[in-house]
């Protein structure tokens, strides 16, 4: 129907949802595309002909990858052609979702071409930290233990992909750490995570999958994963943080004296913004960060006055580690620009990944993957990784949960923090138990997740000696089973029912259950796992703060 006099056609149905055509883009060498696709839309990007890649991996010749929920960018060193188009998926997408088009290529909420990009500037930090590894190889040196820093948004994760890139397309396997617990890295939010790359990151998922996440063409990484269930560093100044990146370094130690070529590629280790901010506590938390995992390279994105701070503290004073003064080793402190692509992600975006990780989880990726399907028989047919959690009833009285509280700085009145009830209060030891330590291992303890091999169960913490007999805020949740536990995570951990609340606080985590209803007049809950069977009677930490509620998992 035409609209009186303007000659304007109302828009129809079919019009709205109109599919934009595939554009092509051509890029220079040295130029990057940025894109912006929103939640909910679907943009699928093929490589026509050149070499490109997105934060350091290559994209593969004539292979459609899809994008939904991205910021990034497609760097291309030599030139190269790309084809931008939407996925056709009709009004919704598979999650049920209307697709929010925007007006860039291919339905793009924002989409350009930038000439100016730092790669040149990161790529030399590669190779620098390459010569470092060369240097490392056969004298028995740790290869370089690089610390990313700078403000929310400042690129250091995408810099961390990039440098994790470029080490294993030249043979290397770097250990990357995720410090940051506001985003998982091959993990739900709330933890804290090492993993040794062997194999190419996926161009799609970012960091790429773990196992959990069911069958992928890219190989799967193996995360060692600890629980940190709030999400500043700086909570509770940083008392329970600080303890758990103890823990993590020391498996991650172990690791590197296990493995040789772990060992030589070295570490990097990325960080929340917060860290950066210059809040009270953040330097004593990135002092404590250096010494413990031994840093030797600091690179500073995005901040003059933190580049400053760090050069004073500790350009050129030797790094914490063992081999320290027989090698020489000294600590350098690097600046390196922040990418002009770099895009400040709002809560909303933010909540949206979270919300997304934790959904992949349970129920696996329900974007059609065209590079999926590549491998698959049918290279014509999209597939997508779907996975079946198994529900299950529960006895909330037969389950050991422990629950952090804490008061935040962003919420000061937050739980019934009552220091009287914790650490050393019998009601939170085993029975019987009166001159427990708790670092003793439990016997039966599982064993590490399979990616770090060199967690030593009866290693020393070094932090042990500070923290056996300190509080450790974590608080058994007795029945009746509380509301607010409806839709939240559940991280069941490697440490028996009994443990005390400084091992359920050190110990690795074996997986993630979701409530997903509480009966509190009949003391069940309802719970999704991601396998089925009986879950293993292990100790498990409520992520009640962080990343708190997730409603409409289920339906
Ligand atoms: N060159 C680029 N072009 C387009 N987008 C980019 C570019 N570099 C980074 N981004 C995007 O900008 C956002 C912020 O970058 P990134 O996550 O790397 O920062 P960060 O410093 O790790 O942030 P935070 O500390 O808040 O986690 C991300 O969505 C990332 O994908």
């Amino acid at each position: 129907m035409s609209l009186p006099g303007l000659e304007l056609t109302q828009p129809s149905e079919e019009r709205q949802f109109a599919v934009a055509p595939p554009s092509q883009i051509a890029l220079k060498a040295g130029c990057e595309w940025r894109f912006e696709v929103a939640f909910g839309h679907i943009v699928r990007v093929k490589l026509l002909n050149g070499t490109a890649e997105l934060f350091g991996t290559e994209l593969a010749e004539s292979q459609t990858y899809t994008f939904s929920g991205t910021k990034a960018a497609i760097f291309t060193w030599h030139g190269c052609e790309l084809e931008i188009s939407a996925l056709d998926t009709g009004t919704t997408t598979l999650d049920g979702v209307t697709p929010v088009a925007g007006h860039g290529a291919g339905g793009c909420q924002s989409e350009y071409i930038a000439e100016e990009t730092p790669m040149i500037e990161y790529s030399n930090m590669h190779f620098a930290l390459e010569s470092m590894r060369q240097e490392a190889q056969g004298s028995g040196k740790d290869g370089p233990r690089v610390l990313l820093l700078g403000p929310d948004n400042a690129g250091k994760t995408s810099l961390a992909k990039i440098l994790t890139a470029y080490a294993t397309k030249v043979g290397g396997q770097p250990l990357v750490v995720n410090l940051d617990p506001t985003e998982g890295m091959l993990s739900v939010p709330g933890t804290l995570t090492a993993t040794a790359f062997r194999t190419m990151l996926d161009i799609e998922d970012g960091w790429g999958s773990s196992p959990m996440s069911g069958p992928s063409p890219v190989p799967v990484k193996l995360p060692l994963v600890y629980s940190y269930p709030l999400p500043n560093p700086l909570d509770a100044e940083g008392s329970v943080y600080r303890p758990i990146v103890s823990r993590l370094a020391l498996s991650v130690t172990g690791r590197l004296a296990e493995d040789e070529e772990v060992r030589e590629t070295g570490i990097i280790v990325d960080t929340p913004g917060i860290l950066s901010s210059g809040k009270p506590g953040s330097l004593e938390l990135i002092n404590h960060i250096v010494t413990e995992f031994a840093i030797t390279t600091i690179i500073v994105l995005g901040s003059e006055r933190l580049y400053s701070t760090m050069v004073k503290q500790y350009d050129n004073k030797p790094s914490a580690s063992a081999s320290a003064t027989i090698f020489d080793e000294r600590i350098s402190v690097v600046k390196l620009s922040k990418s002009g692509g770099c895009v400040d992600r709002d809560a909303a975006f933010m909540k949206a990944t979270c919300e997304s990780q934790i959904r992949s989880y349970f129920f696996g990726n329900s974007i059609p993957s065209t590079a999926s399907a590549a491998f698959s028989l049918s290279a014509s047919s999209t597939s997508t990784v779907t996975l079946s959690p198994h529900a299950q009833v529960m006895d909330f009285a037969s389950l050991s949960v422990f629950n952090y509280v804490v008061v935040s700085i962003d919420d000061e009145d937050e739980d019934e923090y009552d220091p009287s009830t914790l650490g050393m209060g019998d009601s939170l030891l085993p029975t019987g138990t009166a001159d427990y330590t708790p670092y003793q291992q439990e016997p039966d303890r599982a064993a590490p997740l399979p990616g770090i091999i060199g967690l030593s169960n009866d290693a020393p913490n070094p932090s042990a000696s500070n923290t056996a007999f300190s509080n450790v805020p974590l608080k058994k949740v007795l029945p009746p089973a509380p509301s607010s536990l409806a839709n939240t995570l559940l991280a069941i951990t490697h440490v028996s029912t009994t443990a005390s609340p400084a091992e359920v606080r050190d110990a690795s985590i074996m997986g993630f259950l979701y409530v997903a209803d509480v009966d509190a007049e009949k003391g069940k809950i309802r719970v999704l796992a991601p396998v089925g069977g009986r879950l293993p009677p292990r100790a498990m930490i409520w992520a009640k703060r962080w990343p708190a509620e997730v409603v409409g998992l289920v339906g």
